[in-house]
């Protein structure tokens, strides 16, 4: 687990950085909530159907996406398995049980509860597991999805990462409730708040969540409260809207990395040796991961407009049309390495 959050937290240096260089359009980091990301997988079994947000990669990582796939999605390249259509961040995997990130908040939360019903249905020994922010309980879906869990007695896991802030809305703006649990519970859905900065603390809700969601065919809600430390995403300034000295106090006071790595010492588990060699051996291997992806072929323009029909229909063609004509008349603005 101890490695993996480093992973995570070396992920998200190199590609912010590869961002900041203009190498990448945009990304988003997971700071301060490793403990969620990857406590929270450790704890799941690969069966288990995961419906993201977008920062909880850790999750894809712990199931082994390779540091290759990552930075094939955020270069949108030929291997990416969105076919560059999506921006950054956007991963999904099949193979691994992990839809594909939809940046429309809370969207994800109906849909896994749709998939825990059909689990139970199937009398499948797994659940469905859904992530979002505190920003995300303020849409509608994330109400009708909790009663919709509730009545049908699905076993689907809500795990809410309350960290304070929706960009740049306080969660006191959003609303007056005490956090996110009680709101499952209004809703008849079991549910407990834990800290989101500890690692064994998170292991072990989500451990008995899924027990309960999977044996007693029951819907759990776990709020974890953490903070973001990182900007929104890096279309975002978080120093415009919030003190400088309460980003200082969870980045340095209540890291949840630093935290577990204090524990894994105390055990004898761990040492600086060890530490350097991995944070050196990832940053290694992801300069590395980046650089092909960089180099690699970019999808063809086709692909835009293939995948969703099975027949294109006329309108498309019109417009892919227009656009190759676009393109060879203007072929300076256009990107020379994408196959037209
Ligand atoms: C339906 C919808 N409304 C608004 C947005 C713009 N938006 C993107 S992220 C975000 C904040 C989400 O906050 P939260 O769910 O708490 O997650 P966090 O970013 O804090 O992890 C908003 C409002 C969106 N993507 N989708
Ligand atoms: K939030």
């Amino acid at each position: 687990m101890y490695s993996n959050m480093v992973t995570l937290q070396t992920l998200d240096t190199v590609f912010y950085e590869a961002q900041r260089q203009g190498r990448i359009s945009f990304y988003v980091t997971s700071i301060g909530e490793e403990a969620i990301n990857i406590a929270s997988a450790a704890a799941l079994t690969s069966d288990d159907i995961v419906f993201p947000q977008y920062r909880e990669p850790g999750v894809l990582l712990w199931r082994g996406f390779t540091l290759q796939e990552f930075a094939n999605q955020c270069f949108g390249n030929k291997a990416d398995y969105g076919k560059g259509r999506q921006m950054p961040i956007h991963y999904g995997s099949n193979k691994l049980n992990y839809f594909t990130v939809s940046s429309t908040i809370a969207t994800q939360i109906p849909h896994a509860v749709g998939a825990a019903y059909s689990l139970k249905m199937d009398k499948k020994d797994a659940c469905a597991v859904t992530y979002f922010g505190d920003g995300g309980t303020s849409e509608g879906d994330f109400h009708a999805a909790m009663n919709f869990a509730a009545v049908t007695e699905s076993p689907v896991i809500f795990i809410c990462r309350n960290n304070g802030w929706a960009i740049s809305t306080p969660t006191s703006d959003q609303f007056r409730s005490d956090g996110i649990a009680v709101r499952g519970q209004a809703y008849g859905v079991r549910s407990i708040r834990v800290d989101g900065n500890d690692a064994l603390a998170m292991y072990s809700a989500v451990r008995s969540a899924r027990q309960m969601a999977v044996n007693e065919h029951r819907p759990i809600l776990i709020e974890a409260v953490t903070y973001r430390v990182g900007h929104h995403s890096t279309s975002d300034d978080s120093t415009k809207y919030r003190p400088a000295d309460e980003i200082e106090w969870w980045r340095m006071a209540r890291d949840p990395v630093t935290r577990f790595r204090k524990w894994i010492e105390i055990n004898g588990w761990w040492g600086s040796e060890a530490e350097s060699q991995l944070r050196s051996s990832i940053r290694s291997q992801l300069l590395h991961a980046i650089q092909i992806a960089e180099r690699a072929e970019k999808p063809p323009v086709n692909d835009l407009f293939t995948d969703v029909y099975d027949n294109i229909p006329s309108n498309l063609r019109e417009q892919e049309k227009l656009l190759k004509e676009t393109i060879n008349r203007h072929p300076k603005d256009y990107p020379a390495d994408v196959p037209i």
